[in-house]
């Protein structure tokens, strides 16, 4: 609406004839729901639906590109359901936050009941009294651990990172995996009360298994069991797969869970498949993202450095010291504002009738956050697929607040605090200690478009981690 608009919709309402439409409105209103507009959306097809848009190889830049056509809101079908996508901070912010108690659910899905032992993880459980209790007990226990001792574990992880790196003398290496293992220990030291080795057989199963899980979940071989019941009547060797992991990882997270005596019920079983599920992957995406963008940068990795320098002298950086180090932090929200590596977050439902910018949303409808949209929306972000920094530091035009790579409401990441505290000190350790050079000048630099499955991840690439002179 425009302000003009606006102004003669309140003139009209004071005046007497305007009364007869505004009773008919909130009659209307009352017994049939608010009036809107139908939502837009790209052509359904018969029983298709709108499934080959839901196919496409790289679909946060698919859903990106079609709010394009049909705006920040539009709808999408799939079998029987109907899916509301969101493209703009704004109107992700009114739904996850301002209306949180309206879209807390999450849509029941054959596969996803398969997947989060009958719904009882926090990311993929329903909005209820049980879910709110699990929640609240991994919150606080998590909240003890960032005032007590997360500090303390991040830093240990960055030292041992940084070490790992030096012992690589300069080859050219994919780190992806050392990411991993340094992020994945964190949240085992968090949850489970020990690190491992990269080597360490028990650390490959378990990884091998969640990212297994996590791709083969995200496949639309699987996630067309969902829409089409029919097919689940039909041989699929992708879901056969997905069992089989499902029961390797319930295998591994049950022995570690059997030691705490007290602590064997389910949630705490899904608890914990949640936070080293949501846990690992986020947290070394985004530094497997860093550095490819940096190798596009170079400037951009010196100017970090000379900061660190600069504020720092020779000691390494504690968090508190984020007030005194703007580039590091514009750096790092650069990053979560291009690459949110969990782009689409996770669906939301319709607990109940509602409204989304103007648009009446009926109980159960799916609702997809494309947070991935919302950080390149043009209307927010000066020239939004560039790689800019400079954009968050002070003058930059960059806003913090257009941010939501953690989502947001009552189902805001619960990891947040710990991604921030990582994100920050893995970086820092690692600029301070590093340069990071591209593997050969014949290669080419890191292909920057990613893959897109449930997390948003960067194609494998080789890089030198050259020391730098301290
Ligand atoms: C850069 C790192 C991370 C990013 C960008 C990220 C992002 C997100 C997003 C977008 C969601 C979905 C929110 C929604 O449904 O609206 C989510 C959920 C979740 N994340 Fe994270 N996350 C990160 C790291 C972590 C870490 C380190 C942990 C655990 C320690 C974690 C645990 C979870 C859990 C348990 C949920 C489900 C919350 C719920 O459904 O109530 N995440 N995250």
């Amino acid at each position: 609406q425009t302000n003009r608009q606006r102004d003669g919709d309140a003139k009209a309402s004071s005046q007497p004839e305007a009364a007869v439409p505004k009773l008919l409105h909130s009659l209307s209103k009352r017994f049939l729901g608010p009036i809107s507009s139908p939502l837009p959306g790209p052509p359904s097809l018969p029983f298709l639906g709108n499934m080959l848009d839901l196919a496409q190889e790289h679909l946060p830049i698919h859903l990106t590109s079609l709010a394009q056509r049909y705006g920040n809101i539009y709808r999408l079908n799939f079998g029987n359901t109907t899916m509301v996508v969101l493209n703009s901070s704004e109107i992700i912010r009114e739904a996850l936050i301002k209306k949180w108690s309206d879209f807390a659910g999450r849509p029941y899905s054959y596969t996803g009941d398969i997947v989060s032992g009958g719904g009882r993880t926090i990311s993929l459980g329903d909005f209820s009294e049980e879910w709110k209790a699990q929640r609240r007990v991994a919150h606080r226990a998590l909240q003890r651990c960032t005032m007590d001792s997360l500090h303390s574990v991040i830093e240990k992880q960055a030292h041992h990172l940084c070490q790992v790196l030096r012992d690589y003398n300069e080859k050219a290496v994919d780190l992806s995996e050392d990411f991993t293992v340094a992020a994945s220990n964190v949240i085992t030291t968090l949850t489970l009360g020990k690190s491992y080795d990269k080597r360490a057989d028990q650390l490959q199963k378990l990884h091998d298994c969640l990212n297994k899980t996590v791709s083969l979940w995200g496949s639309p071989w699987i996630s067309a069991l969902d829409s089409f019941p029919l097919l689940r009547i039909l041989p699929n060797p992708p879901f056969s797969r997905l069992l089989k992991e499902v029961g390797r990882r319930d295998k591994l997270i049950g022995k570690h869970i059997e030691e705490f005596k007290t602590l064997t019920d389910t949630h705490v079983h899904m608890t914990t498949v949640d936070l080293l599920i949501g846990g690992t992957e986020t947290t070394a995406s985004l530094l497997n993202w860093t550095v490819a963008f940096l190798l596009h940068r170079p400037e951009v990795q010196n100017e970090v450095y000379k900061e660190l320098c600069g504020v720092l002298d020779v000691r390494y950086p504690k968090y508190s010291d984020r007030d005194r180090l703007p580039y590091l932090c514009a750096l790092i929200n650069e990053m979560l504002r291009l690459r949110p590596v969990a782009p689409l977050a996770v669906p939301h439902r319709a607990i109940r009738n509602s409204s989304i910018a103007g648009h009446f949303i009926p109980k159960n409808t799916l609702i997809i956050p494309n947070l991935y949209g919302a950080h390149h929306d043009p209307e927010v972000w000066e020239d939004p697929y560039s790689f800019k920094p400079e954009r968050f530091l002070e003058g930059g035009g960059g806003s913090v607040r257009a941010l939501i790579p953690f989502g947001g409401g009552a189902r805001l990441c619960l990891g947040e605090a710990v991604a921030k505290m990582e994100m920050f000190l893995f970086t820092a350790y690692l600029l301070r200690d590093f340069q990071f050079l591209p593997a050969s000048k014949e290669e080419p630099l890191p292909d920057l478009r990613g893959v897109a499955s449930v997390v948003l991840k960067v194609k494998p690439y080789t890089v030198i981690a050259h020391p730098r002179e301290q």
